[in-house]
């Protein structure tokens, strides 16, 4: 059912249609989250809270596709993943990305929920029911799942399944989204801007574990007020930016050292993708081989993303797409993601032993 505004000439002149969407209740009482899903994201969540709280040793990876628009192909890049995170779970926690919404520089296709014909016919219904049905089935696999919030009501329909959310660089100034950091029930990682301004993401970080009162949906659908108690396991991701990358161990303490002085730990995740990696998949290992011997010098990163998906590069939307390759940023394939997996683990215990020797 379509609702044209007629009923409002003055303030919908530039508003072709309003459609009305399930409610959150509705598609949480259609797609219920069953009990292993459950313990994947109450583990999920635990385990990243520790890490950044200093109290696990092991290394955060959020590792997966740029965004999914094939959810079939998602489906069996988490589970090679999930056998992955097993393997290597004694030294990393693994959070697959399962990211259905992308912010856009300019414009372009928003990701699977806002458009999951990848064909301009905007099922927003069909794309919220298609990434809760996927994030039910992933995280029934034991993977604990990792997303960007970005439009401040499709929490309402999936929150419940995230272990890790991130607030991009697009948006890390904004108040909607550190007030919806701060009423998030996971640790949300917030980017450095997209001009490589570290500054901006450490007052976002204030302004998330601050409480908040502002308004938004309530899970029937209607407009309520929503008041929150402040997010402290809110964390800083470094992803470089149009300056240049600052993935480096001079950046990394450069940040350590702002976070300390606004009084949050000094640690960090680093991000091997975007303004790090020039947006060349390519480079992502070089990345990667550095943030893994800081690591193994004892140094304060807590946390690696990686864009990865079954197939590396990327590729336009159309008619004859390649199946697991990206259609938004370039992204390393399985090979890759199984060789830098392997990396990151083997840094591990020199990191253990290193730590241990200083005691
Ligand atoms: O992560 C994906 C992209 O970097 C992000 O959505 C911005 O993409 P764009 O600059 O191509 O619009
Ligand atoms: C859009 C993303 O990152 P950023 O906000 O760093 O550009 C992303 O991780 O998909």
């Amino acid at each position: 059912m379509t609702t044209l505004l007629e009923s409002s000439p003055l303030d919908g002149t530039r508003t072709t249609a309003v459609t009305p969407l399930p409610s959150p209740a509705l598609l949480r009482h259609e797609l219920p989250v069953s009990a292993t899903a459950a313990d994947a994201v109450r583990r999920g969540r635990a385990d990243t809270e520790a890490i950044l709280r200093g109290e696990d040793d092991r290394l955060l990876v959020v590792v997966g596709p740029c965004s999914i628009h094939d959810p079939d192909a998602a489906r069996e890049y988490g589970a090679r993943l999930a056998a992955e995170a097993a393997r290597h779970a004694d030294r990393l926690h693994v959070v697959m990305r399962t990211y259905f919404e992308k912010p856009r520089s300019t414009v372009g296709w928003k990701g699977l929920i806002n458009d999951p014909g990848l064909d301009g016919s905007f099922d927003v219904a069909r794309g919220l029911r298609t990434a809760r049905a996927l994030m039910l089935d992933l995280a029934g696999l034991g993977l604990p799942l990792g997303c960007e919030f970005l439009d401040p009501i499709t929490p309402q329909y999936l929150a419940d399944l995230v272990s890790w959310g991130s607030i991009g660089a697009r948006t890390a100034a904004s108040q909607v989204h550190r007030q919806l950091a701060s009423g998030l029930s996971m640790p949300i990682g917030i980017k450095n801007g997209t001009d490589g301004d570290v500054g901006v993401a450490v007052d976002a970080l204030g302004a998330a574990a601050a409480p908040h009162a502002f308004m938004g949906v309530t899970p029937e659908g209607l407009a309520g007020l929503i008041t929150t108690t402040g997010n402290a396991d809110a964390h800083l991701i470094l992803r470089g930016g149009s300056t240049g990358p600052n993935h480096d161990e001079a950046s990394v303490a450069a940040a350590c050292a702002a976070l300390r002085a606004k009084g949050h730990p000094g640690r960090v995740v680093v991000d091997a993708s975007h303004g790090n990696s020039g947006k060349d998949h390519r480079r992502q290992p070089a990345v990667v081989a550095d943030l893994a011997r800081q690591r193994a010098a004892g140094g304060p990163v807590a946390g690696v993303m990686v864009e990865s998906f079954l197939v590396e590069g990327r590729q336009e939307i159309g008619p004859d797409m390649v199946r697991g390759r990206s259609v938004t940023d370039g992204c390393v394939g399985w090979d890759t993601t199984v060789a830098l997996l392997d990396e990151l683990a083997a840094a591990e215990p020199i990191r253990r032993d290193r730590v241990r020797n200083r005691a």
